[in-house]
């Protein structure tokens, strides 16, 4: 198993800056998945790390290998790094097993390691002898999947694999291809714009903002602290409160006083308060009230509320209740809101 580690690589085309100064290591057999919005340099980032392109400045290296650093460039097909395009880039006039097979070496080409990788990228032998558009979208990732690991490859890098995937599909896929590189214990890399994938995909998450990497570490932490309130929201729904420090480990803010679980506010006279729409419990007032309902949705499966924050400077929140909770609430009802777990405190804008 081999750590993949990228020191202070920049990249740019003509005069536009893409990637700069990106360090990030993805420890050996470990899975790590680089999210970021469209543009950002994803692409660009894999795209170094396979060898396609060369970067400006700084190195990439598999444990003490240098693949590239000034002066040096080991080429694409000489770095054991296997890769799966978006859409898979199967060769359409080979059947699938025609397909894995290209992946291994000539001399190499066992019909053993060809059903095993089908079987690790859960691909029914029966669909052996298909030709890529008898698949489904789902499956010829998979081909792609197993085409790349045949090899052994030391690094395996995922560009939105499963982004042209339909929902259930595409869990589905993202489950089956989760399973066969765990089982595998190949390092790898996944770019994805999409949050949930990104957190759930493995033990690291590495978030790129305008070719910048902002911030990284085990997905539960990145996102349970993230360094901005843009992040937070980019990871997933988020509720940024105008707030003041009061008291120890507290900060008062339109719902009350609520715990800081972390404080990013370096001791800001104004702050902003997140919290996540999950921490929020809500009941019709039996006494006191901090907020009021101004607009309820029934959608199907849940309801959305709107609600307005009482006190001076009121604030809309969106929340989400069950659907059979929906009827309980109508506009200008006097609702309580309670916050478990506290927030992160940042400094005003
Ligand atoms: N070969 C190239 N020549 C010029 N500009 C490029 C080239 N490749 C990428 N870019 C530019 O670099 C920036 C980053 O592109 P990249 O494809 O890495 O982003 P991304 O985060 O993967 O985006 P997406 O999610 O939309 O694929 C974009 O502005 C893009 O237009």
């Amino acid at each position: 198993m081999t750590t993949l580690s990228l020191t202070g690589v920049a990249k740019s085309f003509g005069r536009v800056p893409v990637l700069r100064d990106v360090s990030l290591t993805v420890p050996a057999g470990t899975r790590t998945a680089v999210v970021g919005a469209s543009g950002s340099g994803k692409s660009t980032l894999l795209r170094l790390i396979a060898g396609f392109e060369r970067p400006d400045d700084g190195s990439i290296a598999l444990d003490e290998t240098t693949l590239t650093a000034p002066g040096r460039f080991v080429a694409a097909h000489r770095r054991g790094i296997g890769y799966v395009a978006q859409d898979g880039a199967l060769f359409p006039h080979l059947t699938v097993e025609q397909n894995v097979r290209f992946g291994l070496p000539r001399r190499h080409r066992d019909p053993a390691r060809i059903r095993e990788v089908m079987e690790l990228a859960s691909l029914d032998p029966a669909l052996a002898g298909r030709y890529p558009h008898q698949l489904s979208g789902g499956q010829q990732q998979r081909v792609a999947l197993a085409r790349a690991l045949a090899p052994r490859p030391e690094v395996i890098l995922l560009d939105e694999p499963f982004s042209a995937l339909d929902t259930g599909l595409r869990e589905q896929t993202r489950q089956a291809v989760v399973d066969a590189l765990e089982a595998s214990g190949v390092t790898t890399v996944l770019v994805t714009h999409d949050h949930d994938e990104a957190l759930s995909f493995g033990g690291q998450i590495a978030v790129i903002a305008e070719g910048r990497l902002v911030q990284s570490g085990a997905p539960s932490a990145v996102f349970d602290n993230p360094v901005s309130t843009e992040i937070a929201a980019f990871l997933g729904a988020a509720i940024v409160l105008p707030a003041r420090a009061a008291g120890p480990g507290g900060a008062d803010c339109a719902l009350g006083r609520v715990a800081v679980r972390h404080d990013r506010s370096n001791g800001s006279a104004g702050a902003r308060l997140l919290i996540r729409p999950a921490q929020l419990g809500l009941s019709p007032a039996n006494g006191t009230h901090n907020a009021v309902v101004e607009d309820v949705r029934p959608r199907g499966s849940h309801a959305e509320l709107l609600l307005r924050t009482a006190g001076a400077a009121p604030v809309l929140i969106p929340l989400r209740v069950p659907a059979h909770e929906g009827p309980a609430y109508r506009a200008g009802m006097q609702v309580s809101v309670s916050v478990s777990g506290g927030g992160v405190l940042y400094p005003a804008d």
